[in-house]
């Protein structure tokens, strides 16, 4: 039964489960809402999640700060988020991630936080601090995987895009199973584990990470897949909750 369905937010049953997708900026909201208005018009989805999408920011630190404001809103009033999806674009590790693709990540892993030493670089857990790696629930990850025709595999946190050939030779050498690369995953990842929520994080690829060229951007293609992809996820976190996790 729909209960209420408003534009750009989806809301299709009375149940607990709410979802707080962040993207980092409008277009990628918006791509996000378009997927919900369709399964709305499409008739909803009984028994569905409450989707929100905001734009929380580009990088880590305002994605993270957004997101745990968001997070703490909607418990203190009563409607807390029980999943957090970090959305939008990415950079895509060739060939395994071609433009326009998705990818879901298994992985949430910050690159790039750590220290720099003769030896190379050292994570930021060899310096005794903190977390690299966050891992959305494995469950959700194989059925947002099938049901998107995503695949699965690391997606990358980073402060600076990459921009060269041997900067992603060397991500990918630190990390064999990165499919794609993003600025918000870690900050958003941060944020849910803070509140104590699971994350998921999906990404289109717009550009391959490697040398820069703006000119091979597909963004409009990225957001267009993003859409698409959402709209598949839409059945996939009806179905889910985070106890169904050791299937
Ligand atoms: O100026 C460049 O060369 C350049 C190349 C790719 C992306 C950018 C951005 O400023 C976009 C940042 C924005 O989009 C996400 N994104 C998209 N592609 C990538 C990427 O290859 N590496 C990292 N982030 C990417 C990111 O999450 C931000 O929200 C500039």
């Amino acid at each position: 039964m729909v209960l209420q369905a408003e534009e750009g937010r989806l809301i299709v049953a009375a149940g607990p489960y709410r979802v707080l997708v962040a993207t980092a900026v409008p277009v990628e909201r918006d791509a996000v809402a378009a997927a919900l208005d369709a399964v709305r018009a499409a008739g909803g989805a009984p028994g569905g999640p409450v989707v929100d999408p905001v734009a929380a920011g580009v990088g880590s630190a305002l994605a993270a700060a957004a997101t745990a404001t968001a997070l703490a809103g909607a418990a203190r009033d009563g409607t807390p988020y029980d999943l957090v999806v970090s959305a939008g674009i990415g950079g895509g590790f060739l060939p395994a991630a071609p433009v326009g693709s998705l990818v879901v990540a298994d992985a949430i892993t910050v690159a790039d936080l750590g220290a720099e030493t003769a030896d190379g670089f050292l994570p930021v857990t060899e310096l005794g601090f903190g977390t690299v790696t966050h891992r959305p629930p494995a469950a959700l990850v194989r059925q947002a995987a099938a049901a998107t025709g995503a695949r699965a595999g690391t997606v990358l946190t980073v402060s600076t895009v990459t921009g060269t050939a041997g900067r992603a030779a060397a991500l990918r050498a630190r990390h064999p199973d990165a499919l794609a690369e993003a600025m918000e995953g870690f900050g958003v990842a941060e944020a849910a584990a803070l509140h104590g929520v699971p994350v998921l994080e999906v990404r289109a690829v717009s550009n391959p990470v490697g040398p820069r060229d703006r000119a091979a951007w597909r963004i409009a293609d990225a957001l267009a897949a993003l859409t698409e992809g959402f709209g598949k996820l839409v059945p996939v976190l009806e179905s889910w909750r985070h106890h169904d996790d050791d299937r």
